[in-house]
């Protein structure tokens, strides 16, 4: 229930979006040995409209009375925020302080990603018992946690996840960019975070990546996909589901595209991602 909520903002850097919000029962009412319910935003690395706090009705959601069977398998929520590429209708004044800038360029958003989960990890010691569910560019990140990008170190070590949900995600940079090409927007925000190289687009789109079974075997993933989605058509979801049927370690354990709200809506009333959630940690339970 709200009231018996605590809320705790972390920081994983010095920069003002390097941080975490975690929500916990004050009276551990939730079950210390569940999972923990780790979100990570959409937007398409720069809306900064878009931001973590856009999960807690989901969490809401997730604590309501009807929800009861499905609390007892969370042990904690915690969504994440990480620093921003440049929205060209949000421009920001050349003094603005560096802590505020959104200035961030691939491998920012995913290395702010894995501190973030990898902080966690330390301060819970939860190891990998949490889903990470990603909307959109959010279940971009969520499956490049498990890319091998050299780039990336974090201290202290990093635990993949057990279980990634991608809700409407973005699996394929290059399809997206092409199946709407006469919108320049998606050129533009997928330049914005990974640069002009194409093939750099190849490499971090998670549906191109040929060896999950060798870097997370596992690994559990579920996939959902909104009929009324504006933005990511179908494709998307088909080309990731593609890939991961592919795998023989890990497994693909579902994929619905029977979600029915615009692409924001499925977050905006934390019903359909409450929805999605749900879903999984009830069969989860039976696993
Ligand atoms: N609101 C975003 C657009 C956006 O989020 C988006 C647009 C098309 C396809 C996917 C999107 N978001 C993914 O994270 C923007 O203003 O750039």
């Amino acid at each position: 229930m709200p009231s018996s909520l605590s809320h705790e903002t972390l920081r994983y850097g010095d920069h003002d979006l390097q941080t975490i919000r975690v929500i916990k029962s004050r009276d551990n009412i939730w079950n210390e040995k569940g999972l923990w319910v780790i979100y990570i935003h959409g937007g398409a690395w720069r809306d900064p409209k878009v931001t973590h706090l856009s999960f807690l009705n989901t969490v809401d959601f997730l604590l309501k009375e009807s929800q009861e069977s499905v609390q007892k398998n969370i042990a904690g929520f915690a969504t994440i925020a990480y620093r921003l590429s440049p929205h060209p209708s949000y421009p920001q004044d050349p003094n603005t302080p560096k802590s505020e800038l959104r200035v961030a360029k691939h491998p920012d958003h995913i290395a702010d990603v894995k501190t973030a989960l990898s902080l966690l990890q330390e301060r819970y010691g939860f190891n990998s018992k949490y889903i990470l569910a990603g909307h959109s560019c959010g279940a971009t990140l969520a499956f490049q946690t498990a890319l091998p990008i050299r780039t990336i170190n974090t201290s202290p070590p990093f635990h993949n996840p057990e279980t990634i949900v991608g809700v409407a995600g973005i699996y394929d940079m290059k399809l997206l960019v092409e199946n709407h090409s006469s919108i320049s927007a998606y050129r533009d925000f997928t330049i914005g975070a990974f640069g002009h190289d194409e093939k750099v687009w190849d490499e971090l789109s998670p549906s191109r990546f040929e060896g999950y079974d060798s870097v997370w075997p596992e690994g559990k993933v579920y996939l959902f996909h909104s009929m009324g989605d504006e933005l990511v058509d179908v494709a998307q979801v088909d080309s990731m589901a593609g890939r991961l049927r592919e795998g023989k370690k890990m497994e693909l354990r579902g994929v619905r595209k029977d979600l029915k709200k615009d692409h924001d809506g499925i977050w905006e009333d934390g019903k359909e991602m409450g929805e999605a959630v749900a879903f999984v940690l009830n069969d989860l339970r039976e696993v």
